[in-house]
């Protein structure tokens, strides 16, 4: 059954848009129970409420007022000034749902007098396709009822892990990035495809079937990646010398590189917001 609370976004972009897409595909959420508010941008706006149905507002203060679930989503650099703007406006028995990178909820917390229930989230873009990969922390005012309002929002367009609010930066690397680290790996396959002859049509379906077949048997068969891929691999074959030039270039340590790096930088983006704090 659909959800009977109005959720606000504060914030139109791709994440925001994502989300929206997800839920209202999912019957988790109605469309009018969606207001979506952003800084200035009324064509997205209209946009937005075209596509989905949704309401929208030019006025945040009015759309926090109305809802019971606040959606933070815009930049991580943005979020202080959105909380400024709407800061009073904010109930103790409001929702707070973060899906701002390396944002930390006591930043969040900061911004009012009193304790809000605020949990922070990292999704990734495939929620727009009920495919998400979504880690869930929860702030120290969140209680068992958030919890759960907000895995039958994120399990609805996914999956979801809740983990320590630590750990939400290693999520981000991982999986919040993921997407685009696959996204660059179709892009290489499909040049590469084309230069041995293929035509850009065909590699794109091959391609993704690849990826998409690779997954499911991961999922499917539970078998450790390293004995699916040796399962591939014959003594002396194709694969085999295809693997010979990945590890050449260090690919799986180019991987594990970027991970790591975009786990740090989340970290620095939670740095830089709450640094800022302090000057406020
Ligand atoms: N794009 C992605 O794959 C993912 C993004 N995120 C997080 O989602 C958040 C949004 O990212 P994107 O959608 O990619 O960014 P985006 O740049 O596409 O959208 C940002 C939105 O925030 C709005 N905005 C800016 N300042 C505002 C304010 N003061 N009040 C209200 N709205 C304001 C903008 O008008 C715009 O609609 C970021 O914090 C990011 O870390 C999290 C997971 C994945
Ligand atoms: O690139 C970013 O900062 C955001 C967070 C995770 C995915 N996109």
């Amino acid at each position: 059954m659909a959800l009977q609370k109005t959720i606000a976004f504060l914030g139109a972009g791709s994440m925001a848009e994502a989300l929206i897409a997800g839920v209202i595909n999912k019957g988790v959420v109605a469309p009018h129970k969606i207001l979506v508010t952003n800084r200035q941008n009324r064509e997205r706006l209209a946009e937005l409420a075209k596509r989905y149905g949704v309401r929208t507002a030019t006025d945040k203060r009015e759309a926090v007022r109305e809802a019971d679930v606040i959606v933070l989503a815009m930049k991580p650099k943005d979020v202080g000034e959105a909380l400024k703007e709407v800061a009073d406006r904010v109930r103790a028995n409001h929702l707070i749902i973060s899906v701002a990178a390396g944002v930390p909820i006591s930043f969040i917390q900061s911004f009012f007098p009193h304790p809000v229930p605020i949990v922070r989230t990292m999704p990734n873009t495939s929620c727009h396709v009920g495919l998400s990969a979504t880690g869930i922390a929860l702030g120290p005012y969140a209680a068992p009822c958030h919890e759960t309002l907000v895995r039958k929002l994120f399990d609805a367009i996914g999956i979801t892990c809740v983990v320590k609010e630590e750990q939400l930066d290693a999520v981000t690397g991982l999986s919040g990035s993921g997407p685009a680290y696959i996204y660059f790996l179709v892009e290489a396959m499909e040049q590469a495809g084309q230069k041995a002859g293929l035509a850009p049509e065909i590699a794109r379906r091959l391609t993704v079937q690849t990826l998409l077949g690779a997954a499911h048997m991961l999922l499917e068969t539970r078998e450790e990646p390293s004995v699916l891929r040796e399962k591939v691999t014959s003594p002396g074959g194709t694969t085999m010398a295809g693997l010979e030039v990945l590890r050449t270039h260090q690919f799986q340590e180019a991987i594990q590189r970027a991970i790591l790096r975009a786990t740090e930088r989340a970290k620095e983006l939670g740095q830089l917001v709450s640094a800022k704090v302090h000057s406020r």
